[in-house]
């Protein structure tokens, strides 16, 4: 049997976000859209519905071309980008600060519990944790990394439809020696003690990028839930007002007050769960950068997708992880 990564069908249909309005829609068809948010749009002001169906079809549309776009845009990238800073694209011990190392240890320990390793961290209500990560030294480099690739003419993919001025770095190449190694071997280690029942011991994908906010660009993240069982939030730059991350409550979960407000610091890690609906607040200075990590588990999305809440209906993937989903199929064996 081999393992194919996949994503979920709800992805061409649901949680399309209308940037202008605001809202995350589901989208079958254009009847039943008009039917369902032609009020809401009304409301949210838009003069004419009837033109928006014409903009989702478009997004659904490069939706569908997003894995084979990628994949075209990774090839390119690795057969002809001369990086600046070869160093980033392989964990080396440099790169992670001192702290995060004697929790991995501690993590390790057989009999250790989350209240002890909670008590090494700074814990924020509601299970978000600061947790040391990177140096400065590493995140320096990155970002000079990054800023070089971006002048490069290399084509870029960008995050989301919420974030236009980021990168991918699977794209870039960073996964394999870079951000697989940090999440087998330092993430998941805590995660597990951390998070044991949203998927913390069984983390095996991730989506990597970085997101960009200035004024005029991106100045800001509207309030949502990630596609991701776990999130890290980790700021790679200081020097700018505003921009602060924002926690409420849980996407299935009763509202409540204690509203967390994390203000970033260079190399430390903001972990929280993805169905914790959080955004950034509007930058008023400077630019800020922070490099995202949306940690998966299969065995846990596979029971119930986090983005539609059904069972998932999965579609494999050639390039990537997809949405972390699996399936196993048989191997179809050439005849000789
Ligand atoms: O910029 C931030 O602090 C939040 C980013 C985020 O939540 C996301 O990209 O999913
Ligand atoms: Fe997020």
């Amino acid at each position: 049997m081999r393992k194919v990564f996949g994503i979920c069908k709800c992805f061409y249909t649901e949680n399309i976000f209308l940037k202008e309005f605001n809202i995350h829609v589901t989208y079958i068809n254009k009847t039943q859209f008009l039917k369902d948010y032609s009020p809401i749009l009304k409301e949210l002001g838009c003069k004419c519905p009837k033109h928006i169906p014409e903009q989702i079809e478009e997004e659904v549309t490069r939706r569908k071309q997003l894995q084979g776009d990628s994949a075209s845009r990774h090839k390119h990238i690795i057969q002809r980008y001369v990086p600046k800073n070869p160093s980033v694209y392989k964990l080396q011990p440099y790169c992670l600060q001192p702290a995060l190392l004697e929790l991995v240890t501690l993590a390790q320990r057989r009999d250790v519990t989350a209240a002890q390793l909670s008590a090494r961290l700074r814990c924020l209500p509601q299970r978000v944790f600061a947790l040391p990560l990177f140096t400065r030294e590493f995140c320096r480099h990155l970002l000079e990394e990054l800023r070089h690739f971006e002048a490069s003419d290399m084509p870029k993919g960008r995050p989301n439809t919420m974030n236009n001025h980021g990168l991918l770095l699977d794209e870039l190449g960073m996964n394999p020696e870079f951000f697989d190694v940090l999440r087998d071997e330092y993430i998941r280690p805590i995660t597990a003690v951390l998070y044991p029942e949203y998927g913390g011991a069984s983390l095996d994908s991730h989506r990597v990028f970085v997101v960009k906010y200035k004024l005029g660009e991106d100045e800001d993240l509207a309030c949502h839930f990630d596609n991701a069982e776990l999130s890290l939030n980790v700021a790679l730059n200081e020097g700018y007002e505003g921009g602060e991350l924002y926690l409420s409550h849980m996407a299935e979960g009763p509202a409540t007050d204690d509203r967390v407000v994390y203000r970033h610091q260079v190399g430390v890690a903001a972990l929280h769960r993805g169905q914790h609906l959080h955004g950034a607040m509007p930058i008023e200075d400077g630019e800020r950068y922070n490099l995202i990590m949306w940690l998966r588990s299969s065995e846990v999305r596979n029971q119930r997708c986090p983005m539609c809440r059904r069972r998932p209906n999965i579609l494999p993937v050639t390039f990537g992880t997809g949405d972390g989903f699996v399936q196993f199929t048989e191997d179809v064996c050439a005849a000789t």
